[in-house]
Order: structure tokens, then C-alpha cells, then sequence
């Protein structure tokens, strides 16, 4: 198995280059900040060497575990910390081993100052955030104390874990609360030390750079450089911090402020580079040479956004690409720059370096390639293996850039100034001396007013505790009243139920009634009409009936006349006829006795 190892060089600066460049250095100070020549003088002269270190960047990888989203995919772990616990070693297994492309095919192998294993709490190379603070976070914390600058910056893709090495969670605080903390409780612990430590936190987001502790978050800040040539952004607000708690309130409030989003490889994305420093100043007493030795120092925090692959953004709106395209532009000048310090401090040749090509270059200049001790916290994920590869890659040119660390030391040699500034402190103490005393002498003679009071107090105290028991009594008679309100309550609530239910069945009742009355009075009004009209027909019926019966009685008169009549006139005809009769012959007498015999008819 072919295995390509990357040596990665710890080299110190000869001491002809060292002094070559601190003394260019010290050239450039001494021009842009000129000091009082009787009181306030540079410790190191024109003829003195500053003290100084000439270290590489130190690079550490940390590799995070698989994430509960890649386990459900079921990715494999591309990266492995060696089993026999060689924590400068670390490898990149490609998954397709009969893959055309020897990049593909061959197993990478990286050293570094130290690589960390995040997940296997097994493995020999296993570092929790406190194991990582221990080994990186807390050697930055005794070069602040003892005057030079630092900083850690953790770089890798996105989703690969820098927020959570820098900043961390709750329960599992990262380098930014842990740094914070140790270095306040080291300051609290130095009696013999005047300190004063400020903490400015900012972002650069789409090139340009914004106060995360600034309310008004939109406002933008310009880069300045001072007559030192040091970079700094106008108007940054900077806050004293006396405690962790202090550091955490306006850590936390940073947070707030830095602009997150969700992207395809991880739901918290940074979108900005974060930069937080603590600068701290120190002021000594050496009594050797009785003077004051005045120490500044700052301690850079730098959580970068992560470089991101299409991948990333793929389906996201418009904003998110713009803001992928803009980190990358940037972690790329940075690259670059990177690549050109390496070159630089390996050759003689001065090539001159593109710091400005990029905010986040410019304004880690002194981090990057000059006056700082840094380390680099290179985090990969163990799933991408093109984007692992970059990264490391990344971190071997880091670190083999050498910077320069100078003890940033000014001492106050005039023995007058000391004095006088000794007696000026002195007066002030003297003065709260005398307020103090002044306030204890009127608490001694509130104690003395008091004592003269002190068995009224008793009384008051007897009455207070009767009044309190008082209270107890009525506090339990208003629980009991309160209990009884509640069962009463209860109870009404039972009964106003069921009253409801009468009523509405009352209601209904009264409704169903109210339609039976309406019906009545229909059909009472029907039967009106019907009685009405039966009246009429009656009434009609009657006179009808008397008119039938008049007529009657009239038919019966006329009947009665007309037969009478027609008897009359019968016994008319039959009087006419007997007149006619022939006088009967003895002959006719045989047929007949009578003539009316025959005449029946
Ligand atoms: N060492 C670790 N142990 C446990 N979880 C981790 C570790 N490193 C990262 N994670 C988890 O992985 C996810 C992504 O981590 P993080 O947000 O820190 O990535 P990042 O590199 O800062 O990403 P970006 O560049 O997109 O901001 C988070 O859910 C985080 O909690």
C-alpha cells in the first residue's frame, strides 16, 4: 500500500533572518509611534532586539464523528486517526480503491502538531472540547498573560465542525468561552498586576464587516490602518470584561447577531467569517530597576465560514449562492496568501503579499504573517473525502509559515514618573481611605441608635411574630373559605347545568305550545268561517224551505182547486151527457140494464 507522507516542518528562523526581520520591524514601530523620550521609552531600543519567538503556525486537525443525518444514509468514516495513538498522524482511506485516478486510489497520510479524533472515545487520539482547550486553547492563554499576540483560527468545509470547536454548546462549551474563562481566573489570581481586558467581536460577511456587539448591527465598519501599518476597523466597539459571565453575555450576544442559515450540509451555517479578540493590557511593577513594564497583548478568536462545494447550496435561493460564491472568493485570496507567506519563508525572495485583496487577509495580517503565535484548527468531516483532502492540503502550506512573535513591551524607566505616578494612585487610596472611615463611623453610630432601640425591637418582634400568626390563622381560614368557594362553585356550576337544561326543555315546551295555540287559533278561525257559512246555508236552507213548503201549500191549494174543478167540470160532462142521453127502446133494454154499465171508462 503506497502511502504518501507530508513532513511537515517545524522550522525556527535562522538567526540571521530572525534579526533581519525584527529589526525591520522595530524600524517600522519606532516611525509610526513615536515615543516620549524622557518618560515613556520603548523597551527595546535601535540597539536592542525585541524579544521574540520565530514559531510556524501551528497546525492541528480535529475530525469530527459521523453526524445522525450520515449514519441514516449509512456514509462511511473516510478519516482515521492511527490505532496506536500517534496523534501527529492522520488519513484519508478514498472509498473506490479500484478507482482510475491514483488520487482516488491511494490512501493519503497527513502529520501535524496534532491531530484529534472527536468521536472514538476509545482511540488514543480521542479529544473532547476540554482535551482540545488543554492541549491548543490554553497555551494562547499564557502567551496573552505573558505579552504576545495570538490567535486560533479554525478553517474546514462547511458542516465539519468549527462552530462547535470555537464556540461549542451549553453543555459542552467550545475554545471561546473556555479561553475566556481561564484567562480571567489566571488575571483575578495575579495581586501583584494592574490589568484592564476588553472584548470586540465582529463579522465579515459578503467582504464587509459588521459589529456583532453593536445594536444597530447594518452599520459598517471601515478598515483603517494606523501609522504602524497595523490594520483595525473604525468605530468597534470594545467592552471591559471583569468575569466569564461578562465574557458570556457579550459572546452570546455576538451569536445572536452573526448571520447563520440553513444550507444542505448543515442546518446552523456560518455565512460569515467571526472574529473575536480579548486585548489585554498589563501593567507591572519591576522592582529591579523601579520601573513600570506595560504589556498589550490580543488574543484572536477566529471562527471562518466554511468553503462550500454547489453541493451546499444546490436549490437554495439566490442569496445563499451569492453568499457561497463570496466565502469561497475570500477563503481563496486567503489561500493564496497563505501559499505566498510559505513560498516567503522559504526562500530569500520577499514576494509582497496581497493582504488587501481581501478583508478577512487584511485584517489578519498580523495573524497570518507577522507579530502573533498561531494555530491553525483544521476540522474535517469524515464523509467527504475531495473536500478532507483540500482541507489538509490547506493546513500543510499553513503550516510552514514562520511568524514572528514580539514581546509587546514598553517600560516606564523614569524613576520620577514612577514616583509620581505612584503618589497620584496613592492619593486616590488615601482619599478612599478616608470614605470608607467616614461611612464607618456613621454605621457605628446607626449601631450605637440602634442598641438604644433595641427593646422596642423586642416588643416589635413579639408583635410581629403574634401579627404573623394572626396572618397563618387568617391565610388558613381564607384556604378553608377558598376550598368552600370552590365546592359551592362546583356545585352551582352542576345545578346552573341542569337549570339550563330545564329551560331549554321549558323553552321548547313553551315554544311547541306557542305553535299548537297558533294552530288553534287557525283552525278556530276555520271553524268560524265553516260555522259561518254553514249559518248562510242554514239560513238559506230555511227560507228555502219555507218557500218550498209555501209553494207547497200553494201547489196543494192549486191541486186541490184544479181537482175540484176538473170534478166540477166531470160532473159538468157527465151532467152534459146524461142531458144528451136518447130515450131508451124496450130492444135496448136486453144489452143493459143501466147506461153507465158501459161507460165505466
Ligand atoms: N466534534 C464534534 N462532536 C460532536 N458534534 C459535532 C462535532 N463537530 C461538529 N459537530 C456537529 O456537526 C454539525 C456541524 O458543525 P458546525 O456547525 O460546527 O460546522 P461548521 O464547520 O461551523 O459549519 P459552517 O461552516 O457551515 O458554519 C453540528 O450539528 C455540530 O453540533
Amino acid at each position: 500500500m503506497a502511502v504518501l507522507v507530508k513532513k511537515q516542518s517545524l522550522r525556527v528562523l535562522s538567526p540571521v533572518n530572525a534579526s533581519h526581520d525584527l529589526n525591520v520591524r522595530m524600524h517600522k514601530r519606532s516611525k509610526s509611534t513615536p515615543l516620549s523620550s524622557n518618560t515613556l521609552s520603548h523597551r527595546k531600543s535601535q540597539q536592542l532586539l525585541p524579544k521574540g519567538d520565530s514559531t510556524n503556525i501551528e497546525v492541528v486537525v480535529r475530525l469530527r464523528g459521523l453526524l445522525p443525518r450520515e449514519k441514516d444514509h449509512q456514509h462511511e468514516c473516510l478519516a482515521h486517526t492511527p490505532v496506536d495513538g500517534d496523534y501527529h498522524k492522520i488519513s484519508l482511506i478514498p472509498k473506490d480503491s479500484s478507482a482510475q485516478s491514483k488520487k482516488y486510489r491511494e490512501p493519503k497520510l497527513f502529520e501535524f502538531d496534532r491531530c484529534y479524533n472527536s468521536f472514538d472515545d476509545t482511540s488514543a487520539c480521542y479529544a473532547s472540547q476540554l482535551n482540545v482547550f488543554k492541549n491548543t486553547g490554553e497555551k494562547m492563554v499564557n502567551n496573552t498573560l505573558e505579552g504576545f499576540n495570538s490567535c486560533i483560527l479554525a478553517y474546514g468545509q462547511t458542516g465539519s465542525g468549527k462552530t462547535y470547536t470555537m464556540m461549542g454548546t451549553k453543555s459542552n462549551p467550545g475554545l471561546i468561552p473556555l479561553v475566556c474563562k481561564d484567562l480571567l481566573n489566571k488575571l483575578n489570581k495575579m495581586v501583584d498586576t494592574k490589568h484592564e481586558l476588553t472584548l470586540s467581536f465582529f463579522e465579515i460577511y459578503q467582504e464587509t464587516a459588521y459589529d456583532l456587539l453593536n445594536d444597530q448591527k447594518n452599520q459598517k465598519l471601515r478598515v483603517r490602518e494606523g501609522t504602524d501599518k497595523i490594520p483595525f476597523l473604525e468605530n468597534l466597539s470594545e467592552y471591559p470584561i471583569a468575569s466569564a459571565d461578562d465574557a458570556q453575555r457579550w459572546i452570546n450576544k455576538g451569536i445572536d447577531h452573526r448571520t447563520t442559515a440553513a444550507t444542505n450540509l448543515n442546518t446552523e451555517s456560518s455565512r460569515s467569517h467571526s472574529i473575536l479578540t480579548l486585548k489585554l493590557v498589563q501593567e507591572k511593577f519591576n522592582p529591579e530597576n523601579s520601573s513600570i513594564v506595560k504589556l498589550t497583548s490580543n488574543l484572536r478568536l477566529v471562527d471562518l465560514a466554511g468553503s462550500e462545494k454547489s453541493i451546499a447550496t444546490e436549490g437554495l435561493d439566490a442569496k445563499r449562492l451569492k453568499e457561497g460564491n463570496k466565502i469561497n472568493k475570500s477563503l481563496t485570496t486567503l489561500g493564496r496568501v497563505l501559499t505566498l507567506l510559505s513560498e516567503n519563508s522559504h526562500s530569500k525572495n520577499n514576494i509582497l503579499i496581497p493582504y488587501r485583496e481581501s478583508m478577512l487577509t487584511w485584517l489578519l495580517k498580523d495573524n497570518i504573517g507577522g507579530n502573533s503565535k498561531t494555530t491553525m484548527v483544521a476540522c474535517i468531516s469524515p464523509t467527504d473525502f475531495d473536500e478532507s483532502l483540500s482541507t489538509l492540503r490547506f493546513a500543510t502550506i499553513t503550516s510552514k509559515i514562520c511568524n514572528h512573535a514580539i514581546l509587546n513591551e514598553e517600560s516606564q524607566t523614569n524613576l520620577n514618573d514612577v514616583i509620581e505616578k505612584y503618589e497620584i494612585e496613592k492619593q486616590d487610596l488615601l482619599e478612599h481611605i478616608k470614605n470608607l472611615e467616614s461611612f464607618k463611623s456613621e454605621m457605628e453610630d446607626s449601631v450605637a441608635n440602634l442598641s438604644v432601640h433595641e427593646t422596642d425591637l423586642e416588643d416589635l418582634q413579639n408583635e410581629i411574630s403574634e401579627k404573623k400568626d394572626t396572618i397563618r390563622k387568617l391565610n388558613n381560614y381564607v384556604s378553608w373559605q377558598n376550598k368552600y368557594i370552590e365546592t359551592i362553585s362546583f356545585q352551582s356550576k352542576i345545578k346552573e347545568g341542569k337549570l339550563k337544561k330545564n329551560f331549554d326543555n321549558l323553552k321548547s315546551a313553551q315554544e311547541q305550545l306557542l305553535t299548537n295555540y297558533v294552530v288553534q287559533q287557525q283552525q278556530n278561525a276555520v271553524n268560524d268561517k265553516l260555522e259561518n257559512v254553514l249559518q248562510d246555508k242554514l239560513t238559506n236552507d230555511k227560507e228555502l224551505q219555507f218557500t218550498t213548503v209555501q209553494k207547497i201549500d200553494e201547489l196543494i191549494l192549486q191541486v186541490e182547486d184544479l181537482s175540484i174543478l176538473r170534478h166540477l167540470s166531470s160532473v159538468q160532462d157527465d151532467l152534459d151527457e146524461i142531458a144528451n142521453l136518447p130515450i131508451l127502446s124496450s130492444d135496448d133494454e136486453s144489452d143493459s140494464d143501466y147506461w153507465w154499465d158501459n161507460n165505466d171508462n
